[in-house]
């Protein structure tokens, strides 16, 4: 049987701090054997033909038939995958001048992997409950937006909890506050009863898009969140909201896409079928989405790629994918961690090759990314030679990762960058989210700074802002959470 098992399960659950975990006591987490030998599999890979889920399987256990990751085999699925990427995209390394705006950390969702919502209780008028979370209310949205502008980005990264008072519009106010029971029905309480006042999706996105930035915003969760208690399609939702000025959006939320997955470490967010369907309906409305997975808690080296399978097939009906982003699971302040049901993240191993058989599997997906908000500098510049060709952004704000106790910082300058992509001898380009706009740097000609922003002319993006340059200095292009909320 398998070395299968992700490193991180240990396979209890309970005890700890918090209760228990439902469900983690009888899933199965071993992966089980496949029909196909790890040689084989390794074969097909360098031939260049298109993986199977069990072909990947094999690739990502190195082999099913014994446990643990043999390191010689490791080594060959990470040349087979480095080659590939160099084929398929050659030597650049791209990189985005990004701000991430998220709006607010009230949610109720629960997912266990996650440290970054506060419960949407705390934040109503007349709670007593302390927190350290944020809403911000549009204009301040914009407000950070434009500044951020002024120093040189290009996109916007926004990814918020679902808030309880959020709704896409007006009508969906009306919609959701018609229920009976708005709160036990749909989730829905109205914004007077919170101390700060959301607004609604669509004044959020029209707040953002502001000076010619990309937006890039929307999960599948908040979409459907958009659309809760009501038979809108995620086509219509998305166009709604494109026409407020989004312009694509990120493919978080899928965690793990297999149900049994989801079940243990997310039972609150939607299933796979309707991850899929918000991403097929963000492509039906024109929008470019990337695609993610979130691994190395309960899941089996068989979830992943039954994953990859999915994200695939995904990509071979909609074309709409311009990247995969493996987010490797930070499990410090996580309650999967607090309660026992897993006693780490994934092994620099495990990371190396979910990158290796991503580029191997995902023949249709031109880029592979790398990240040092997950990874540090070190390890995501090993993880390019693995097949990744893009290393992110310069986000310049982060609370996602730090709040699960990731500690590696919220911003990396161009001349970082630079720096680190001409040291592991590969170019550093400059791009536009969609890829389609490059700009390679000539690593002589520094200071760097962005160019292809509106109001980008190559200043280095935190000229004249920070006294220590930026690096990990704290939130540069969000003012402090709302302490008042
Ligand atoms: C925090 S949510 C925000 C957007 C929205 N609430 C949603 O769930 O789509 C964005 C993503 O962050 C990732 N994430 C959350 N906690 C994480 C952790 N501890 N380690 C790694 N990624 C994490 C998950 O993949 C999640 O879908
Ligand atoms: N990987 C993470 C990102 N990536 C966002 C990128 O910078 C960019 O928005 C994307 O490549 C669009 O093309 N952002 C995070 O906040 N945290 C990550 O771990
Ligand atoms: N990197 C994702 C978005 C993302 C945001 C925050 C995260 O913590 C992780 C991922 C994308 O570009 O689609
Ligand atoms: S991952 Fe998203 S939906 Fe889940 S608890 Fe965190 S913020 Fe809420």
């Amino acid at each position: 049987m398998s070395s299968g098992g992700s490193s991180g399960a240990s396979g209890s659950s309970g005890g700890g701090e918090g209760g228990t975990v439902s469900g983690a006591e009888e899933f199965d987490f071993a992966a089980p054997a496949t029909d196909q030998s790890f040689e084989n599999a390794l074969a097909k890979a360098r031939d260049g033909a298109r993986l199977t889920v069990d072909d990947a399987t094999e690739l990502l256990a190195t082999g099913t038939g014994a446990a643990g990751i043999d390191p010689v085999r490791k080594e060959a699925v990470l040349e087979a995958a480095d080659r590939r990427r160099r084929e398929e995209v050659g030597d650049e390394v791209t990189f985005v001048a990004n701000l991430n705006n998220n709006v607010t950390t009230a949610c109720n969702t629960g997912c266990l992997f996650c440290n970054f919502k506060d419960s949407a209780h705390a934040f109503e008028a007349d709670s007593d409950v302390e927190h350290a979370g944020f809403t911000k209310p549009p204009a301040e949205s914009r407000a950070v937006v434009e500044d951020a502008l002024d120093m040189g980005i290009y996109e916007v990264c926004s990814v918020s909890g679902l808030h309880p008072a959020f709704a896409l519009n007006e009508e969906h106010h009306e919609i959701l506050a018609a229920h009976d029971d708005p709160a036990s029905e749909v989730n829905y309480k109205p914004p007077e009863r919170y101390a700060t006042d959301p607004g609604t999706y669509v004044e959020q996105l029209d707040a953002m898009s502001v000076g010619g930035v990309h937006l890039h915003s929307m999960t599948p969760e908040e979409a459907y969140h958009a659309s809760r208690g009501t038979d809108w399609e995620y086509e219509s939702v998305y166009r709604e909201l494109a026409a407020a000025g989004l312009d694509s959006a990120p493919g978080t939320a899928a965690e793990i896409l297999v149900d049994e997955v989801r079940d243990v470490i997310c039972p609150g967010k939607i299933r796979t079928d309707d991850w899929v369907a918000a991403m097929e309906g963000a492509a039906a409305a024109g929008l470019d989405v990337t695609s993610t997975m979130m691994y190395g808690h309960v899941e089996t080296v068989a979830h992943r790629a039954q994953h990859l399978k999915v994200i695939r097939d995904l990509q071979d009906r909609t074309g709409a994918i311009t990247e995969f982003v493996p987010l490797s699971f930070i499990h410090q302040n996580t309650p999967l961690y607090r309660r026992g049901v897993v006693d780490s993240g994934p092994s620099h191993a495990e990371d190396e090759l979910v990158v290796a058989v991503a580029r191997l599997f995902l023949d249709n997906v031109d880029h592979v990314q790398a990240s040092w908000v997950k990874s540090g500098d070190a390890h995501g510049l090993k993880l390019l030679n693995c097949g990744a060709d893009d290393f992110m952004g310069t986000i310049l704000s982060e609370e996602i990762t730090s709040r699960a106790g990731g500690e590696y910082g919220e911003y990396r300058s161009f001349d970082d960058y630079v720096e680190m992509i001409t040291a592991i001898g590969r170019t550093p380009v400059e791009r536009s989210t969609d890829y389609r706009t490059r700009r390679r740097i000539d690593p002589d000609d520094g200071p760097h700074g962005p160019r292809l922003g509106p109001r980008a002319d190559g200043t280095p993006l935190l000229a004249n802002r920070s006294s220590d340059g930026g690096r990990g200095g704290g939130a540069v292009g969000t003012p402090p959470a709302d302490a008042d909320d």
